[in-house]
């Protein structure tokens, strides 16, 4: 440290992770009536176009992780937008990412939990082979409406014998309640 120079406090710390939070959130696009009336749609994959936003929100879920999810031992990620954020926390802390995807597009033994969402029904599928027996694992999607997609994946790991240990999404809808729906501690970056 430079002579002279103040020693960073935690409050420069939290100004610095406040600031990033408002960068991605100004960075998630608003799109009213989409998918279909009445649907406020938050698109997440605005933040990409937007290297500094990314990066930020980047550093934020990693943090997250460190912080409030020191014992993961792998990444469990949502089909599609939870693949935008899942693989790159992963490589960040150099641990498995496992993909969840919508149903038939995954090769192998899978299993099958179907579930509905803010604004229809779907299936989501997982390969038994990814998930070890009592892996410690942290799931990952962007945004958290009815918490229906978050719901069903948790029960795939169950089913497949893993240990879902918590959820962490970048943005929350909270008037549709879906933490409620959430059997693990649930960390949102962004809260609507
Ligand atoms: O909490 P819920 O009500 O379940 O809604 C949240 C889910 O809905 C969206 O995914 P969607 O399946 O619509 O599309 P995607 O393939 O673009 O991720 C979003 O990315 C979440 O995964
Ligand atoms: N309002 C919303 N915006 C973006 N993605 C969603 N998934 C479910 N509800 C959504
Ligand atoms: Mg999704």
């Amino acid at each position: 440290m430079l002579r002279g120079a103040a020693a960073p406090t935690a409050t420069d710390e939290q100004k610095k992770e406040l600031e990033k939070i408002e960068l991605i959130k100004k960075n998630i696009g608003l799109y009213p009536d989409f998918p279909k009336a009445g649907v406020l749609f938050r698109d997440t994959c605005t933040i990409l176009r937007q290297p500094n936003a990314f990066q930020a929100l980047k550093e934020v879920l990693v943090q997250c992780v460190r912080v409030h999810f020191v014992e993961t031992e792998c990444i469990g990620g949502l089909d599609a937008r939870g693949f935008l954020i899942g693989p790159i926390i992963a490589l960040e802390l150099r641990i498995p990412f496992i993909p969840i995807r919508k149903r038939g597009k995954l090769p192998g033994k899978v299993t099958t939990e179907e579930y509905t969402k803010e604004y229809g029904k779907d299936a989501v599928e997982i390969q038994d082979e990814s998930v070890t027996a009592g892996a410690k694992i942290l799931l990952v999607d962007d945004l958290l409406a009815t918490g229906g997609s978050l719901q069903a994946s948790c029960n795939l790991i169950e089913k497949c014998y893993g240990e879902v240990i918590g959820c962490l999404v970048i943005a929350e809808i909270e008037n549709l309640h879906g933490r409620a729906q959430i059997p693990v501690p649930l960390h949102s970056i962004v809260k609507y």
